[in-house]
């Protein structure tokens, strides 16, 4: 007779458990929730639940931390629009981590307040399995890793939230890529919430993958396939291909033996031809020719040349021994056979530059010899011993090599490829909305990922825009109930309160229930909890946001903008579609995208490459230049927020070669006030010009046409009727002439006014001239004129290498063009 089997330890300890005589459980159906082995200290509280809101899933609901009276310039500050928390930035929040009710209903009283999940995963482990988990972690303290109890490499081999496994087979898995932790079905969807970052726990949101899985990214398991719907999928795999942590470091690309500098990264993957799939490690860079390889190994591919990135090209970068020179670097066996089936006399110690149309001459010679990938049978050779070809040619479009005398002529004009403009401005002043335009007009618009971003930034705008709301309806109730009768109203929040208290109303009073959600919501607003739910929070509670947002209370409330300056003007547009833009079908348009706020990621510095086409008919018929669409110039925008710099002005060294350096001031400024760090409030206009100074006096742009551009324009217009230019103590002296001239009318001559004031100041620092536009960027016309007229200035400053102007000369001409400019706007 066959032996009984053992029974496992849980088997055991199931059956000390389960009255005598009752079966074991089918295996699929066992709750594994219950810990039957732990020893320590209850990690367990009781989570008060909110009775009005039972569907919503939070694991903490903190008594209000802060003080949040509107008062609190800190905290607004904090969650203003451009150091608001940022969705996709969190830091790992293990409290946020959604809990269903079953789970509610088994916590215990307990101490802690806050409850962290892994803590209670752990829970589940022997003491001496955890030790020997402590052991195996020793060489992965890597950023990311550390939140973690159960690390990628460890013997752990069950669901990291519920311990469930199968007899010591796997029951289907999907696993974090930071920390490996792996999660069955049912467990994956609580532990990874939106994904918004693709397959993460919510605790490692924000930290950089573990290489070992880069291979992966964006790649879909069948895991994952069980659980979440084709198109939801799609949005998870472009969120994990595209989002910014998960993308390569700048430190981990070290080419031609130099780490990348954020700036040179970005330049490097948003050039015309990035290297394709772009991993880190030790790479080699000929910025003649493109070419771009492995250290050590022969060409790869070729990418955009003349990239300023990296070191110097080293004579050994690809280890070649061939003593055949190309662009100073020392080529491969496999290349020089090539060079010979090519019929390029190529005997030892030969040296010869090649260039990125596949031309090349001896060194020191000036003469070019041929064309190395002229025929298709040495690119069909080529691609036999996988060396790269150019995957375009603008000179070999048909076929044909180039004529010499384009070559030369492209290489004594010796034009930078790429036109580089460092766009620069303090808060809210309109930088973002200007790289936004560029993106959507002239760029390569945003990606499905990049949406899919956007649309949760948006959500949770509109929840920080609530939260504004219903902080300062409190305030106002409070004050307008205190006028009332002083001392009673300070009683309506204090505990024990009578009926007859609550029965004291005002404009600002809402009912119970709103009272009630409000007082939860500000919470748990605080607390940050409710980033990573947001999505089900947003679909479960839109119609009653929408209800609120509606309530006479709330828009008396909002009625008072004036006093609410940290409520930017697009609150209202998003609140009036609160119920479209919380669905899950909802999609950003174009309108949405321009609108809102901090939606690019990036920490205040972004990039674009772009080119544009003013297609007008004058430039046409009367340009004898006028170039074909192939041939139109490009462009880098270099977004660099206040922000960004704050926190290290040296980045600005960074910037150095810029080919404009475009400031943006809002002209509506001149009647706001900020608060400096010190505490002391500044006029904002003037803080602008003390930004300016610090660029302007900057070495590194000693030699660039500095540009103005003066933004809202149309804002601009409405303000200076109600307040006058002069409360500026700047523009104390703005007198304005009283005409009937449309185009000298009262806002007209406070434009001029201000620019001639910035030109003049800036004159009188660097001795130069500072081109000034009036702008509304919002609108798309708007755009191509400024663009127009910066591609005229970098045009102009390229041909005549002369940007130091006599302080009078320049500033005459400079007045006469910002004249023009206005009449040119005005019409
Ligand atoms: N009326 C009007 N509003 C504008 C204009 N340009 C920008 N805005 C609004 O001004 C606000 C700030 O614009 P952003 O582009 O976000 O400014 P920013 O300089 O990037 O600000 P931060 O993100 O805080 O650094 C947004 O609400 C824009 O919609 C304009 O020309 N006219």
């Amino acid at each position: 007779m066959a032996a009984e089997p053992e029974p496992t330890s849980w088997e055991e300890q199931l059956r000390k458990m389960l009255p005598e005589g009752a079966p074991l459980p089918d295996e699929e159906h066992l709750d594994y929730s219950i810990s039957v082995d732990y020893k320590g200290p209850s990690p367990f509280y009781k989570r008060p639940i909110n009775p009005m809101y039972p569907k919503t899933k939070f694991t903490t609901f903190p008594k209000r931390a802060l003080s949040l009276t509107p008062k609190n310039a800190a905290f607004w500050r904090s969650h203003s629009s451009s150091d608001s928390t940022d969705v996709y930035d969190r830091r790992p929040s293990v409290s946020s981590v959604a809990f269903d009710k079953s789970e509610d209903e088994s916590f215990e009283d307990g101490d802690e307040s806050v409850c962290e999940s892994h803590d209670r995963e752990n829970s589940t482990c022997s003491d001496d399995e955890k030790k020997r988990l402590e052991r195996n972690d020793g060489g992965e303290k890597e950023m990311g890793r550390k939140d973690c109890v159960f690390r990628g490499g460890n013997k752990w081999r069950g669901c990291g939230r519920c311990g469930k496994r199968k007899n010591g087979l796997f029951v289907e898995m999907e696993e974090c890529m930071v920390c490996g932790v792996e999660y069955c079905m049912k467990c994956v969807l609580k532990a990874m919430g939106a994904m918004s970052e693709g397959r993460k726990c919510v605790g490692c949101i924000g930290n950089p993958i573990d290489e070992v899985n880069r291979g992966r990214l964006g790649s879909c398991s069948r895991a994952l396939g069980r659980v979440c719907g084709p198109s939801e999928i799609k949005k998870i795999m472009q969120c994990e291909k595209e989002c910014k942590a998960n993308q390569v470091r700048p430190e981990q690309v070290i080419v031609n033996g130099k780490p990348l500098n954020e700036v040179e990264l970005m330049e490097l993957l948003e050039c015309k031809f990035p290297p394709k799939n772009m991993k880190p490690g030790r790479y080699w860079y000929d910025e003649e020719s493109g070419l771009w390889g492995k250290e050590g190994e022969k060409p790869r591919s070729i990418i955009s040349s003349r990239l300023d990135v990296g070191g110097k090209l080293q004579v050994d970068a690809s280890k070649g021994n061939t003593r055949v020179y190309m662009n100073g670097r020392e080529i491969t066996r496999i290349e020089l056979r090539i060079l010979k089936v090519a019929n390029v006399q190529c005997p030892r110690d030969t040296r010869f530059w090649l260039y990125d149309d596949g031309s090349y001459e001896e060194e020191g010679q000036n003469n070019i010899k041929g064309w190395i990938w002229g025929k298709a049978s040495i690119r069909f050779l080529c691609s036999l011993f996988s060396l790269p070809v150019p995957s375009e040619s603008p000179y070999c479009a048909n076929g044909k090599p180039p004529s010499v005398s384009s070559r030369v002529l492209s290489k004594n004009m010796e034009q930078p490829n790429v036109h580089k403009l460092l766009l620069l401005g303090l808060e809210r002043s309109g930088t973002e909305t200007i790289f936004k335009q560029v993106k959507l007009l002239y760029a390569n618009k945003f990606t499905a990922g990049e949406l899919l971003d956007m649309k949760l930034k948006i959500q949770s705008n509109v929840y920080r825009y609530l939260c504004i709301l219903l902080e300062w309806r409190e305030h106002f109730e409070e004050e307008a109930l205190s006028k009332e009768s002083p001392g009673l109203a300070a009683d309506r929040s204090a505990p024990g309160l009578s009926e007859i208290d609550m029965s004291r109303e005002c404009i600002y009073s809402v009912n119970l229930k709103i009272k009630q959600f409000s007082d939860w919501f500000l919470d748990i607003m605080t607390a940050g909890d409710l980033d990573t739910s947001l999505p089900t929070f947003a679909r479960e509670n839109a119609s009653f946001i929408d209800e609120i947002w509606k309530n006479p209370a709330i828009q008396e409330t909002y009625k008072r903008g004036e006093e609410l300056q940290v409520l930017p003007d697009v609150a209202k547009y998003f609140l009036d579609r609160v119920i479209e833009v919380s669905s899950d079908e909802y999609e950003p348009s174009e309108q949405d995208i321009l609108l809102a706020e901090g939606v690019i990621p990036g920490n205040g510095l972004a990039c674009t490459e772009f080119s544009f086409d003013d297609h007008s008919a004058i430039s046409e018929i009367f340009d004898e230049n006028y170039v074909t669409q192939n041939d139109l110039p490009m462009y880098q925008l270099i977004q660099l927020s206040s922000r960004g710099l704050q926190s290290s002005q040296k980045q600005l060294e960074m910037f150095e070669g810029m080919n404009a350096v475009v400031f943006c001031v809002s002209l509506t400024d001149y009647h706001q006030v900020s608060i400096q760090r010190s505490g002391i409030q500044q006029n904002k206009m003037l803080e602008n010009r003390d930004f300016l100074e610090t660029i302007v006096r900057n070495s590194c742009f000693a030699g660039t046409p500095h540009i103005l551009l003066l933004n809202k324009y149309d804002q601009f217009h409405d303000k200076i009727k109600e307040v006058p230019l002069t409360v500026c103590e700047w523009f104390r002296d703005f007198n304005p002439l009283k005409t009937h001239s449309k185009n000298h009318s009262s806002k007209h001559q406070a434009y001029h006014h201000v620019a001639v004031k910035f030109k003049r100041w800036h004159s009188s620092i660097t001795g130069r001239k500072l081109y000034v536009w009036p702008i509304r960027d919002l609108e798309r016309t708007s755009i191509d004129e400024v663009f127009i007229y910066i591609r005229e200035i970098i045009d102009w400053a390229e041909r005549k290498g002369d940007f130091h102007a006599s302080s009078t000369g320049s500033l005459s001409s400079a007045e006469m063009s910002c004249s023009q400019n206005l009449t040119t706007f005005a019409s």
